[in-house]
């Protein structure tokens, strides 16, 4: 053996047998259960299972709080059996994360129909009964969730709904057939696989320097702004999108931009929300709102943004007939991008 090839082995060995991290392990299992059938296969007969209805996650109330019920395989078929289905209908769940101690996390859905004959849509009500729990609509329930809970459920739903709505292949009009982990989705006669999809997605909070400019939709609860929002379209990179959606929406140049964070956000598909901070030059703050896709815009204060962010929506109207103006819950990244606002504008005027 040569003086380099010793080398080598020696590096190669001391990789393998070097002490992974538990999130490296953890995400080479994952990996592992993607890329192998029969791995994941084995994974479901120690996982534990979130059930959805017609993309609306089985959840339980408890104290001002949703819970996710989590169910075994061994459960999943008692069920199944119960309501005459087979248990062959497992395989259409879909992976979606694993804990430290490797018990890997998937969902099903019981209540689409999918091509195949052995997934009919379960009874709703029976299988609520059943369950001791409900389907409720992810948007309603999504803030009153836990954040470990509000992100597995939220990664499901896009799963599940992509799935739901990839079934046949594009170019040549067959059923596609899902990998088990539903990591992607193959066409037999073509070959393509399809991949999960996702939209980038911009999010901005505009300042002047000392105020923020703050916009809404009339889809949006009454009396709630955000930061404003817009898809990537072809061809842009994200930067340019803030400058094309904040000049489109409320006629304004951006003049310094500074990335924040990003968030999935499974509304209305699935998205990758990536926030920036933005500022426009002080002498050119004149908002000219597109009503075609904004209700109003304006620049708020720091007070009354700070004041704000302490309310909890949604409210209904008071007796004045007004609706105090309240911002995103915190699992919503616009909020952490408006509190990061506050903060730095907070420490900015504290004396040094
Ligand atoms: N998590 C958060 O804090 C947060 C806050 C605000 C907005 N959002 C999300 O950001 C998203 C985008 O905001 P917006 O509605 O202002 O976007 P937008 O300003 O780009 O306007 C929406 C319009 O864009 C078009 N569009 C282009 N590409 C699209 C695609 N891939 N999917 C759907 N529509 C597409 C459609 O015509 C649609 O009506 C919304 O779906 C909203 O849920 C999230
Ligand atoms: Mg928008």
């Amino acid at each position: 053996m040569s003086l380099y090839c010793g080398i080598a082995f020696k590096r190669k060995f001391f990789w393998c047998y070097r002490l992974l991290s538990t999130y490296v392990t953890k995400t080479r299992y994952l990996f592992e259960l993607k890329e192998d059938d029969d791995a994941c296969k084995k994974a479901q007969q120690t996982g534990a299972f979130y059930l959805f209805h017609g993309l609306a996650p089985l959840l339980q109330t408890s104290a001002h709080q949703y819970l996710a019920p989590q169910h075994s395989l061994l459960e999943l078929e008692r069920l199944l059996g119960k309501f005459g289905q087979d248990a062959q209908r497992i395989e259409d769940s879909v992976l979606i994360g694993c804990s430290e101690q490797q018990e890997a996390w998937f969902a099903l859905d019981l209540g689409l129909d999918n091509s195949s004959s052995i997934s009919a849509s379960l009874p709703k009500p029976e299988m609520e009964t059943e369950l001791k729990g409900s389907f409720i609509e992810l948007r309603k329930a999504l803030f009153q969730l836990s954040a470990k809970d509000a992100s597995l459920l939220s990664t499901a739903q896009a799963l599940l709904r992509w799935h739901d709505a990839h079934q046949f292949c594009s170019r040549s009009g067959q059923p596609t057939k899902k990998n088990l982990a539903g990591s992607k989705r193959l066409c037999p006669s073509t070959n393509i696989i399809y991949y999960p999809q996702v939209a980038p997605v911009v999010i901005t909070l505009v300042s002047d320097g000392t105020r923020c400019l703050l916009a809404r939709q009339s889809s949006f609860p009454k009396g709630m702004y955000s930061a404003l929002a817009g898809f990537c379209d072809i061809g842009e990179s994200v930067e340019e999108t803030v400058r094309r959606e904040v000049a489109e929406e409320v006629g304004l140049e951006v003049e310094s931009l500074q990335y924040c964070a990003s968030q999935h956000w499974p509304f209305p598909n699935s998205s990758l929300m990536i926030a920036y901070h933005a500022t426009v030059k002080p002498g050119q703050t004149e908002i000219q709102v597109n009503l075609r896709e904004l209700e109003t815009a304006a620049w708020f204060s720091h007070h009354e943004v700070a004041t704000a962010l302490k309310r909890k929506g949604p409210y209904t109207q008071q007796q004045n007939g007004t609706v105090p103006f309240w911002l995103p819950p915190k699992l919503a990244i616009s909020h952490q991008l408006i509190k990061e606002w506050v903060e730095k504008q907070t420490s900015s005027s504290l004396p040094a």
